[in-house]
């Protein structure tokens, strides 16, 4: 349904979209993703640089001359009734937001067993474990769009019992998705949930859980016509911090180390293809993981959690309820390492979602792949570059958070490709996404273009998902079995 409202915030979206360092007061429209021109190398380092590109762009304007994503836009403009801003941030990566446009379009439009109104109610329940204002906002429409009920939004208290009953799970996938088990499934099949329904609730929760991670790793703004989103951007970003979904930062936090510029990255990247070092055995990998895990425990973030605010806090029970480290977990018993190669996407969790959810194993698939394996072969102005081994580092170690393990992966690879800057972030981004401060925003991958940016997000949203969904479904698996 178009209205009034929807083609205003298409056109206006230029003014206030990402409360991002690369912020400027001009409302530049200038297209984001610029094919690189292969320059002469640097006389001094040997590098290609891209010269090319302009690094104040922060979404991707509607008047983009890309043609592929212009029609995406028109696409994501008839399925969502308006072009919003996740849509137009991803638009720096046309073919990964094809799949993820169709993706979410199933969820919550297409075929299943979950009624529509459902399906919006669920994302905001979703949402509101991060306290995302963004993404519960926008659901709160769709929701009355589709007949929704005005009184459920009001709170839990105000739900059908079903519904409410999904509180548990939806709390435990977004936190602490080691402690899933069929035992949750039992629970939730008592209450009226048939196993078909639960996968489609359990797919979309945990896609609202990663999407939160994005929004808030990029510090997307609200829509125009929502709660503080149709003003102009402050003139500092100290200034009226309300309007975005940053927290703002009181702390002088940790995160002042000098960082390691790209052509360091590239050198140890460099270094690690040629290693002659012999392959690792499996204790020594183990060991390598264990290593990891147990130093991300170290990686704590300052700071309190931000409390929520009226409109987000009637959704939220259990507040309290939030990640926890791994050495803090009691590793043993309530959460041994998950072994990817006993439990992995590909053999089980793909063919299991697929069966009892038509279609979804295909579409999350693709999605999955296409984000871990994209790559425009940059690095900051440098082009021609091999990224795979730091993409791979930033994909297991968000794993690595959730205790996952993958046999066939070195981890000594992450200690040398992510400095501890960015694996702050990266942990903030995935654990607890709601106490990211634009400064942190801005101490990470300096260097890096903001579509670089944007595409560590991507990665961190289906890292999180994908591994998120790994627990999810092995428990269905066992309830099945
Ligand atoms: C995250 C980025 C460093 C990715 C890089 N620009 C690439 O095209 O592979």
């Amino acid at each position: 349904m178009w209205n009034y409202t929807n083609l205003q915030s298409l056109d206006l979206n230029r003014n206030c979209v990402l409360e991002s360092p690369l912020e400027t007061e001009s409302l530049k429209e200038t297209c984001v993703y610029k094919k690189c021109v292969k320059k002469a190398p640097d006389p001094q380092t040997g590098l290609h640089r891209n010269l090319n590109h302009n690094d104040n762009e922060k979404i991707v304007p509607v008047s983009t001359s890309e043609d592929q994503t212009q029609m995406l836009f028109v696409d994501a403009f008839l399925q969502n009734n308006r072009l919003d801003h996740v849509t137009q941030l991803m638009g720096y990566h046309p073919n990964y937001l094809e799949m993820f446009l169709r993706t979410q379009q199933y969820l919550l439009r297409g075929d299943g067993p979950l009624p529509f109104h459902y399906r919006h109610y669920i994302a905001i329940m979703a949402a509101s474990r991060h306290q995302c204002a963004y993404l519960i906002h926008l659901h709160e429409q769709e929701f009355i769009l589709q007949g929704g009920d005005q009184d459920w939004l009001k709170g839990p208290a105000f739900i059908p019992t079903k519904l409410r009953k999904l509180h548990e799970v939806n709390k435990i996938l977004a936190h602490r998705p080691w402690l899933f088990n069929k035992s949750h499934i039992e629970g939730l099949r008592k209450e009226a949930w048939s196993v078909s329904e639960l996968v489609q609730a359990i797919v979309i929760m945990a896609h609202f859980h990663a999407l939160s991670s994005f929004v808030f790793g990029c510090g997307i703004k609200n829509e125009p016509d929502h709660h503080g989103g149709f003003t102009y951007r402050p003139h500092s970003p100290t200034e009226n911090s309300n309007d975005s979904d940053y927290t703002s930062d009181s702390s002088s936090d940790s995160n002042s180390e000098p960082e390691v510029g790209i052509e360091i990255l590239m050198e140890r990247m460099k270094k690690l293809k040629e290693s002659q070092e012999e392959e690792p055995t499996e204790e020594e990998r183990r060991k390598r993981f264990e290593k990891v895990e147990f130093q991300s425990a170290e990686l704590t973030k300052p700071g309190k959690k931000p409390s929520p605010k009226a409109e987000i806090i009637k959704y939220v029970q259990d507040e309290e309820f939030c990640y926890i480290d791994f050495t803090k977990r009691g590793c043993t018993e309530e959460a041994p390492t998950f072994r990817a190669n006993e439990y992995s996407w590909d053999d089980h969790g793909f063919s299991i979602a697929n069966r009892l959810y038509s279609e979804i194993g295909n579409l999350l698939d693709e999605k999955f792949s296409m984000a871990y394996n994209l790559t425009y072969y940059t690095m900051g102005e440098v082009i021609d570059v091999d990224t795979s081994a730091f993409r791979r580092a930033i994909w297991y170690y968000i794993h690595c958070l959730y205790g996952i393990m993958h046999d066939d992966y070195d981890y000594g690879q992450v200690n040398q490709l992510l400095e501890r800057n960015l694996k702050q972030y990266i942990k903030t981004v995935t654990c607890y996404p709601e106490r990211l401060t634009k400064k942190d925003y801005d101490n990470v991958m300096k260097e890096f273009k903001h579509s670089e940016k944007v595409h560590v997000n991507l990665m961190l949203l289906e890292a999180r998902l994908q591994g998120e969904l790994l627990y999810a479904l092995r428990g269905v698996m066992q309830y099945m079995t």
